[in-house]
């Protein structure tokens, strides 16, 4: 998942296949191996939150969100239940290690009388869990082709094309003895009785809707449901499925089952989570940051770049009175639109985006990421969020805005508010985190650590503070943890790419027009009034005036406001506050119109207004105390 990507394409075609499967099993990977096409693969569940369509042979394939089951109960459930009630194909995906929970979700399909193929996946990871599977076995026990794979190295995704049109549902399965519950008249397709007799609710008005039958609304199917008896005898019909197709060989815990229990035990996983941060912060903060950004702005821009665009351009244009405001746009040393501007976008913010994207995409591929989540877990359900909201939080990290999607999938009304407040207050996004780590690296590693302390202790402050005051109560849910996983090299880097891609495409029209309002405010005397106007919030902090337009900058996006730092001449303790303040700042424009799209005016604007109180009152807290 990246920012902003979330436009499917709209693919024309008469047949539809449907990737159907659990979170987390490679539903996105078999997407990107069959269709040639990128969607975010990251190693957490709910990494898929929209569908994406594209063209495959002559049909359309369409990725979807993982869910356990056809239903309705959250936002994936119903986006899913959607295509799979369209596809004239599915092609479900389980993961081999966790057969007893997946084939739950393939014999609904088959209920449904959905033509199905499995893609038996992840079968490199069973074997190394000592879990030998008879596909031939299975495939006679679900009536429908399975097909081994191993999705991330390609294995059977040329078998499993093949084996597309044999796609089929057997003629009858048990279900159909609670078909006989349901009126006797009611024109529903099989796919729809299943879901009536299991008290699906939009189905019920669905059918109801359509007048097919003549008395009663909705209501008469979902009573005439019995979803605890359907899912306990399929259930009973999964472990029966297992038990003749799965053999189990002894071994030893594996390096990534130990190293997961080290990484959850507060007592290890803490320093580890620190030792980690320790390492990111070496990586970027040291070798990109100091080194690479520092040549750039030093060598590549400040000795060459620049003066050679400023005698170019300054040559070209006449030397008359309507040419100096023009001149003035394009090159003064504050932000001039071919001068400084490309410089922070290609000598600051680049190189430190890509350093970050790559590090952020290694912990997701890992598994890394969401047990330094789950680390942290216990405030989060302090602060009245589920589990689940852990993976928005995660989200955050790369990329502020898509998280705020990704809150959809967070239980109740009243998380989603918590979670996207929280976002928008206190998640520094990657394209920030990276120029924010250069500018503390030249600090030390005291004020690194310091600046995730200050965060984290907001982040809990604003959820205690959003919990007592929003009505309602949290419900507590698990979630699921991925397994360890050596990540991909080329995952890593077709996400970075993606991303940076993403980002470039983003910020150069944003910050080239921002360059230009705040140039030509500079021009007309504008900008040092808005400093002298803001002046007794920057002197609070005890910042320069020129801290005023790195304020401008961060109305657009925190990132900005960021690269804006790097040219103040500031002490050590000074940036440290500016950089709190900008981190906690208002959120991006970007987030914002995600904000409200996803949520209402208000929230937003509320939203809005609270994160100036947050970073002037912690900004101007640190000031005095440090
Ligand atoms: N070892 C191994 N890893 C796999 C295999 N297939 C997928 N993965 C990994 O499993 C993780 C999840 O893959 P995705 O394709 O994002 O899973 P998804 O089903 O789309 O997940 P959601 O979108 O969250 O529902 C990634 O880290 C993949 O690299 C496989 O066959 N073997
Ligand atoms: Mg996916």
């Amino acid at each position: 998942m990246s920012c902003h990507d979330h436009g499917p394409t709209e693919v024309d075609a008469e047949e539809t296949i449907a990737l159907v499967g659990c979170p987390n099993v490679g539903k996105s990977v078999v997407f990107n191996a069959l269709a040639e096409r990128y969607v975010d693969v990251s190693n957490y569940p709910g990494t898929t939150v929209d569908v994406t369509e594209a063209a495959f042979e002559d049909a359309k394939l369409t990725d979807t969100p993982g869910v356990y089951g056809v239903s309705s109960f959250d936002e994936e459930e119903r986006i899913t239940r959607e295509i799979v009630l369209e596809a004239d194909v599915a092609i479900n995906v389980v993961d081999a290690t966790r057969l007893e929970r997946d084939l739950f979700l393939t014999l609904q399909l088959l209920d449904m009388g959905i033509p199905t193929v499995v893609a038996l996946n992840m079968m490199d990871e069973a074997d190394a869990d000592g879990i030998d599977i008879d596909a031939e076995t299975l495939e006679e026990s679900l009536g429908v082709p399975v097909v081994p794979t191993v999705a991330v190295d390609g294995t059977g995704i040329d078998r499993l094309r093949a084996r597309l049109p044999e796609a089929t549902a057997p003629e009858s399965t048990p279900i159909e003895r609670w078909f006989d519950d349901l009126p006797e008249d009611v024109g529903a397709t099989r796919a729809e009785k299943t879901l009536l007799v299991e008290e699906d609710e939009p189905t019920a008005s669905q059918v109801a809707d359509g007048d097919i039958v003549a008395d009663g609304g909705a209501l008469t199917f979902v009573d005439a449901g019995q979803r605890e008896d359907v899912y306990t005898h399929r259930r009973r019909r999964v472990e029966d499925v297992v038990a003749d197709a799965v053999a189990r060989r002894e071994r030893g815990s594996s390096w990534a089952e130990r190293l997961s229990d080290y990484m959850l035990n507060p007592l290890t996983g803490t320093p580890i989570a620190l030792a980690m941060l320790g390492v990111i912060y070496y990586l970027i903060g040291d070798l990109v940051a100091q080194r690479l950004v520092d040549f750039m702005e030093v060598t590549v821009f400040g000795a060459y770049y620049n003066p050679t665009v400023e005698s170019f351009v300054g040559g070209l244009l006449p030397n008359a009175s309507w040419a100096e405001p023009i001149e003035f746009l394009l090159l003064n040393d504050n932000l001039g639109l071919l001068t400084i501007t490309v410089q922070y976008l290609v000598g600051v913010l680049l190189p430190l985006v890509v350093a970050f994207y790559l590090v952020i995409s290694v912990m997701e591929d890992s598994g890394v990421l969401p047990r330094l989540a789950v680390l942290t877990d216990r405030g989060l359900t302090r602060i009245g969020l589920n589990g689940r909201a852990i993976v928005p939080m995660i989200v955050g990290v790369g990329c502020v805005t898509m998280a705020i999607i990704t809150t959809r999938m967070v239980g109740s009304r009243r998380e989603r508010l918590i979670s996207t407040g929280l976002l928008g207050l206190a998640v520094p996004c990657s394209a920030q985190l990276g120029v924010i780590m250069g500018l503390l690296a030249g600090l030390g590693l005291v004020w690194w650590f310091g600046y995730v302390g200050v965060l984290l202790v907001v982040l809990g402050v604003a959820g205690v503070f959003l919990d007592r005051t929003l009505p309602g109560e949290s419900t507590p849910l698990v979630t699921e943890l991925p397994r360890m996983r050596v990540p991909r090299a080329r995952n890593i880097l077709r996400k970075t790419a993606t991303r940076t891609k993403l980002f470039l495409r983003e910020a150069v029209p944003l910050f080239g027009a921002t360059a230009l309002v705040v140039s030509a405010l500079a021009y007309v005397g504008g900008l040092a009034a808005i400093q002298r106007a803001l002046s007794p919030v920057t002197g609070m902090l005890g910042l320069p005036q020129e801290f005023g337009r790195v304020l401008l900058l961060g109305l657009i996006r925190r990132d900005f406001a960021a690269a804006g730092m790097t040219d103040l001449a500031l002490g050590p303790a000074e940036v440290f506050v500016g950089l709190v303040v900008i981190t906690l700042f208002v959120p991006c424009i970007l987030s914002m119109v995600m904000i409200l799209k996803e949520r209402d005016a208000r929230s937003a604007l509320v939203m809005w207004l609270g994160s100036w109180i947050a970073a002037f009152g912690v900004g101007g807290l640190l000031a005095v105390v440090l």
